[in-house]
C-alpha cells in the first residue's frame, strides 16, 4: 500500500474525482476495458473522455453507464462479442482487507458480476468511507425474481437478518434485468465466499450483492492524503 499525492478537506465528491482519475493509469489506448456503474465510476468515464486515452471501447454493467458512455462518443460492446477484457473498473459500497465488497447500491449488481468475471483485473475505486473492517454494515443489496420475495424475506429473517423491498416513487424498483431488489440489514458476514455461494443457492437469487468470488484485485482509495492504492494479494 502507498499513498501519494497530497489532497485536504477534500469533500466525498472530489475524492471520487481523484480516484477516477486514477484508474486511467490502468487503461490502455486499443483495450476495450469493462466499465461499472454509479457515482464514482460516473468520474471515471467523464475523466476517461477527458482523457483522450483511445480505448476501442467498452462493455457496461448498466443502462446508465452505457448511456454515459454513449454520450462520450465512447463504443459500448455486448458481453458477447468480447470474450474476455484486460480491466473491469468499478466502485463499491464497502470492501474489506481481502477484497472482498458489497456492491448493488445502484442496483446494477448482477451485471457488474457478469462484467467483472470476463476481466482479468478487477480495479476498485472509492471513497475512503467505503473501506471497512467487515462486510454487513452497508444494507445488502439482493436482485431476486419478483415471486419468490416473500419466502427469501423469511430466509434472511432465519439468519437473523431483515429484508426490504427496494422502492422507488413508492413501487418495486425494477432492475435493468426485469428484476427487484432486496435490501438486508442486520447480518454478520464473517465468512463472504461461503456467505455469496449460499445465498446465491437460494432458488429466486438473481445474484447477492457480496462479492468475493469476484472480488477486487486493486483497490485505488481516495484519502484526504490522496490515493492509497492496495493491492489484494490472494485475489
Ligand atoms: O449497483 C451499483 C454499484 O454496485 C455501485 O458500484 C456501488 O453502489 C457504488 O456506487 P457509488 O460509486 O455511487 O457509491
Amino acid at each position: 500500500m502507498h499513498t501519494d499525492s497530497a489532497a485536504s478537506a477534500m469533500t466525498q465528491d472530489e475524492l471520487k474525482a481523484l480516484v477516477g482519475r486514477a484508474a486511467l493509469a490502468y487503461v490502455e489506448p486499443g483495450q476495450v476495458i469493462g466499465v461499472g456503474t454509479g457515482s464514482t465510476v460516473n468520474r471515471f468515464i467523464d475523466a476517461l473522455a477527458a482523457s483522450k486515452i483511445a480505448i476501442a471501447g467498452a462493455v457496461s454493467s448498466s443502462e446508465a453507464s452505457t448511456l454515459r458512455l454513449q454520450a462520450h462518443g465512447i463504443p459500448v460492446f455486448d458481453a458477447n462479442e468480447v470474450p474476455e477484457l484486460s480491466v473491469y473498473i468499478d466502485g463499491a459500497d464497502e470492501i474489506e482487507p481481502g477484497g472482498c465488497m458489497i456492491k448493488g447500491g445502484g442496483a446494477a449488481l448482477t451485471r457488474e458480476k457478469i462484467v467483472a468475471a470476463q476481466a482479468r483485473r478487477f480495479i476498485c475505486i472509492a471513497d475512503e468511507s467505503k473501506w471497512v473492517a467487515r462486510l454487513g454494515r452497508f444494507p445488502l443489496p439482493v436482485e431476486v425474481i419478483p415471486m419468490a420475495t416473500q419466502r427469501l424475506i423469511r430466509q434472511f429473517a432465519a439468519l437473523g437478518g431483515s429484508a426490504r423491498v427496494r422502492l422507488r416513487d413508492g413501487v418495486p424498483l425494477v432492475t435493468d434485468n426485469g428484476q427487484h431488489i432486496l435490501d438486508v440489514t442486520g447480518l454478520t458476514i464473517d465468512d463472504p465466499l461461503a456467505f455469496e455461494s449460499m445465498v446465491n443457492n437460494w432458488p429466486g437469487v438473481v445474484t447477492v450483492g457480496v462479492f468475493a468470488h469476484q472480488r477486487a484485485h486493486l483497490c485505488l482509495l481516495g484519502t484526504p492524503q490522496g490515493v492509497r492504492t492496495i493491492a489484494f494479494d490472494a485475489a
